[in-house]
């Protein structure tokens, strides 16, 4: 199979990732636009590797790796995450290049022996944030960013390149043959695709951002090199740090609504395009029949203002909905929201009344709400629209 060419990425450094072209589903988040898993080759008298990929490409890492460098001249290997996608071909990694020494930290080990336990076996070394490890040339710092995204995540900082091994941080999901940001048609497009990581993924730690970014302030950064996606160099890297310092203070969010709804025979639809008209900021509409969570997640990230509409199905919110409010919730995107909530019935009012409480018990303040039977009259529109009026402001 032809590889994707060999790149520098940076001095003395060789990307030596795989590009995932067909993955659309990973572990929910919908990808549209496909991933890549990257690893890095930093060339030294002692040869470093740099985070490895999912298995599924585990031969196609090995073989591109030795188009660089023999397999058997790597001394280390640093894993900065234990999570599947960049640690399943750690046993295959380990198996394949006899001199090489694993380099983590202490909970990343820990995470990384349950997963695979054949690893303790291999030549290891745990390190911590006080414990740079010097090569020949280059020396490398760890700095632990624990919960960006799990306990075990940890930058790697090369302070004579002035390069940073970022990790699942700066990522994004995009399956591409360009390796930076600059190299890419449109930066505005990877800046969205990295809300919608920073949504999806990292929604839950902003407090856990903000300690990472006291970190990055203090250091010099050429390069941020990311294990997904895009890379950030040169007058790029100021718009990610940018994105990252107004997530971790909330100041991404902007005076938008995203009316979140699920409808069987249109009325709750209708309700939805009501609020949408009423509405005099920016709108976007999720019809949960058609659009994904990780579209739901990505709209409710910037949103000042979020409403949820269900009808009452079977005595409470569909399923669909209530999966949402939960997926959010979890996500910590109804935290700190004006939630507006509506609701169709027939006979037992229960759909609205179920969202308050996941609203609530979310940390979201509602700020109105209206349920109606079946469908809307004349009263329950001018409700509507007054309310939307007064609250959405
Ligand atoms: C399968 C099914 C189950 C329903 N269960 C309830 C119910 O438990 N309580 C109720 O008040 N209405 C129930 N309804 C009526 C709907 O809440 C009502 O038709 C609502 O207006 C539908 O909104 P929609 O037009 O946006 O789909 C049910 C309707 C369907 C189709």
């Amino acid at each position: 199979m032809p590889l994707a060419h060999i790149e520098c990425v940076g001095p003395d450094v060789y990307w030596v990732g795989t590009i995932d072209w067909s993955v659309r589903v990973f572990h929910g988040y919908h990808t549209d636009e496909g991933s890549s898993y990257n690893s890095y080759l930093l060339m030294d008298d002692e040869i470093t590797l740099i985070d490895t990929v999912h298995v599924r490409f585990a031969t196609e890492f090995l073989e591109r790796i030795s188009q660089v460098t023999p397999l058997s001249s790597i001394k280390y290997l640093i894993m900065n995450h234990a999570e599947n996608d960049h640690s399943s071909a750690l046993p295959a990694t380990l198996a394949a290049l006899p001199n090489v020494t694993l380099v983590t930290n202490k909970t990343c080990f820990e995470h990384l022996s349950l997963l695979y336990p054949v690893i303790k076996s291999y030549p290891h070394l745990i390190v911590s944030g006080s414990t740079p490890l010097k090569l020949k040339t280059h020396s490398l710092v760890f700095v632990p960013v624990p919960l960006l995204h799990w306990p075990d995540s940890m930058f790697t900082y090369c302070p004579e390149s002035k390069i940073l091994f970022s990790n699942d941080g700066f990522g994004q999901h995009i399956a591409c043959s360009e390796r930076f940001t600059d190299q890419f048609k449109s930066i505005d497009h990877i800046i969205k695709l990295m809300r919608e990581y920073n949504a999806n993924i990292l929604g839950p730690f902003q407090q856990q951002l903000g300690i990472a970014l006291q970190v990055a302030g203090t250091i010099q950064i050429d390069y941020i090199l990311t294990a997904h996606g895009l890379s950030w160099r040169g007058a790029d890297i100021g718009r990610a740090l940018t994105e990252y310092v107004n997530f971790a203070s909330n100041k991404q969010i902007t005076k938008k609504m995203t009316i979140i709804f699920q409808s069987i025979n249109g009325s709750v639809k209708n309700t939805a395009m009501l609020i949408a008209n009423e509405a005099n900021i920016l709108v976007q509409l999720i019809d949960l029949d058609r659009t994904d969570l990780t579209k739901c997640a990505l709209h409710a990230y910037d949103s000042e203002y979020l409403a949820i509409g269900s009808p009452t199905i079977h005595g409470q919110i569909t399923p669909q909905v209530e999966a949402a409010a939960h997926y959010l919730k979890g996500l910590k995107l109804i935290k700190g929201r004006k939630v507006y909530l509506f609701g169709s019935f027939c006979w037992n009012d229960k759909a609205v009344n179920d969202l308050v409480d996941i609203v609530e018990s979310a940390g979201g303040t509602v700020i109105g709400q209206h349920s109606y039977k079946l469908k809307l009259n004349n009263a329950d529109i001018q409700k509507i629209s007054t309310d939307i009026k007064k609250l959405v402001i």
